[in-house]
């Protein structure tokens, strides 16, 4: 890996450079780069902190990547109690990078919990009075966007980012201004990314100037991913030397004008990419037919969105939230226009298959993760995408456990799994050999690749042992996917 930049913790295959269209800096290629390999790595952050409900179970040392080899039990820092870590390791190496500023502030603040932003902001102000920033990484930072005069007309955002500011210098008493806490508070905000397990789980927030020059387009060529506190951005599609990297801020399956009015409000910016240039003429736009009027799907989308924000409210209990889910994508689905890809339907199925997880009901979630992975994946993400793959091993996990647990007809199932009389060992290994086979092209992270391996390694030999060599059963394997789409079409017929 080549790296023409002289960060700490740095490898890339990138230049900051002015980039076109008024998009201030943005980052481009030295080299050609294929799908699937390293565009960025960054080793450690300038700074990531868990949002405050991961406080309580995921380490705050290794980001739950330890956490998950070691399954250790976490134990909270005995100074502050608020952060937690798998062992000593987790524990020294956060006290050395920002924990041993914070702990008495913490301590002193104690029940209060500073909100995941007030702590981020909290970290980087006591790290930059103890000149814990390189001199590259301070001048990566201090250089990065702030768009403060558009926070400045807009009061609500202005108000928010000053109160964190005063009350984070106040609790750190430190030597800078104000106004410059200010504008760190409001390159936090803009540049910061969704920290996440290497499962694409949101976990915190993160931030590293480096990575905070990349900008976005509809059409990205590049996705960000997250192995415990390293961060990667990795090709999704070919990139040719000194082209423009561009990750997406946004969830880009949804239709134009929600992603337009999304990327100005927090970003400040009217998208010109390839895909914004095509306007409603997208994917994400279109209906099975074009309507001659479009009051039914409107009051179906309506519908769908109110239906949704009742399921999603904090105090639905979880068998209501599932009956609503569904309920959503009845509406949507009765259209007879709503196409299974286009937002809100997708994103519904995607909370029912985790409300369904978590209620126990594995059939149904088994159900609609096939309806994912055979009728949604493959034409909502490209083939390296990493979601396409989680989903694909969530799948995986899911069959497996039916493997072991068999099903229990449940009425409320939109069919009956065992009337299809799969033979799940074939469908786990015909899912495992396809995310094996294309996972040096795809943006999938470490951990992530060694669990697919390990367990494809782990369920072949498994053939192995009873004489059956998959490799060698196409036909079988065919007679599963068919199957498996013979069950997939008659769920979605009673959708
Ligand atoms: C995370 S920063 C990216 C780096 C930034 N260009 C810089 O010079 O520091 C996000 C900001 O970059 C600009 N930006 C990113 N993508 C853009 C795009 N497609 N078109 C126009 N501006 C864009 C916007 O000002 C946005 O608020």
């Amino acid at each position: 890996m080549t790296s023409r930049i002289s960060l700490p913790s740095v490898e890339t295959r990138t230049v900051p450079r002015q980039a076109p269209n008024g998009m201030g800096n943005g980052l481009f290629a030295t080299t050609d780069i294929k799908p699937g390999e390293d565009v960025l790595h960054v080793k450690t952050p300038f700074v990531a902190v868990l949002d405050t409900p991961r406080l309580e179970d995921t380490c705050a040392g290794c980001f739950g990547k330890r956490q998950m080899e070691t399954g250790n039990e976490l134990k909270a820092c005995t100074g502050c109690r608020v952060v937690k870590y798998c062992d000593r390791a987790c524990q020294s190496k956060d006290w050395k990078f920002a924990h041993s500023l914070e702990c008495p502030i913490f301590k002193n603040l104690k029940p209060m919990i500073l909100p995941n932003n007030a702590r981020a902001l909290l970290r980087i102000v006591l790290r930059t009075s103890k000149n814990k920033y390189s001199a590259e990484e301070a001048k990566v930072f201090d250089d990065l966007e702030t768009h403060i005069n558009e926070i400045q007309e807009s009061q609500g955002q202005l108000d928010k980012i000053t109160l964190t500011a005063r009350a984070v210098k106040n609790y750190s008493g430190t030597d800078v201004d104000e106004a410059t806490v200010s504008t760190y508070a409001a390159k936090l905000d803009l540049n910061s990314f969704n920290l996440t397990t290497s499962m694409y789980d949101r976990i915190g927030l993160y931030l590293h100037p480096y990575a905070g020059l990349i900008n976005h387009s509809c059409d990205y060529n590049a996705t960000v991913g997250f192995d415990g506190e390293e961060l990667y951005v990795k090709a999704m599609r070919p990139i040719e030397k000194d082209e423009q990297i561009f990750i997406s801020y946004i969830d880009t399956t949804t239709p134009y004008n929600i992603r337009r009015n999304e990327l100005k409000e927090r970003y400040f910016f009217d998208c010109q990419c390839t895909k914004c240039a095509k306007g409603t003429d997208t994917i994400e736009d279109r209906f099975i037919s074009t309507p001659e009027d479009m009051s039914p799907l409107e009051n179906a989308e309506r519908e769908a969105l109110q239906l949704l924000q009742t399921a999603t409210a904090s105090s639905t209990e979880a068998s209501v939230t599932i009956e609503q889910l569904e309920a959503a994508m009845h509406t949507l689905h009765k259209t007879e226009n709503w196409p299974l890809t286009r937002q809100p339907y997708a994103s519904l199925r995607d909370k029912l298959i985790i409300s369904l997880l978590s209620e126990g009901n594995f059939t149904r979630a088994f159900i609609h993760s096939a309806i994912r992975y055979t009728k949604i994946d493959p034409i909502v993400y490209d083939k390296a995408h990493p979601i396409r793959h989680i989903h694909a091993w969530s799948l995986v996990r899911l069959t497996v456990f039916l493997s072991q647990e068999g099903f229990p007809p449940n009425p409320k199932d939109p069919v009956q799994v065992k009337d299809f009389r799969l033979n799940l060992h074939f469908l786990i290994w015909y899912i495992l050999a396809e995310l094996t086979s294309t996972q040096l092209e795809s943006c999938t992270v470490p951990s992530f690749r060694k669990l697919v391996s390990t367990q494809f390694a782990q369920v072949h030999n498994e053939f192995k042992a009873n004489g059956i060599d998959p490799t060698k059963s196409r036909a079988a394997l065919s007679a599963e996917m068919n199957k498996l789409e013979q069950m997939v079409t008659q769920a979605l017929a009673k959708e």
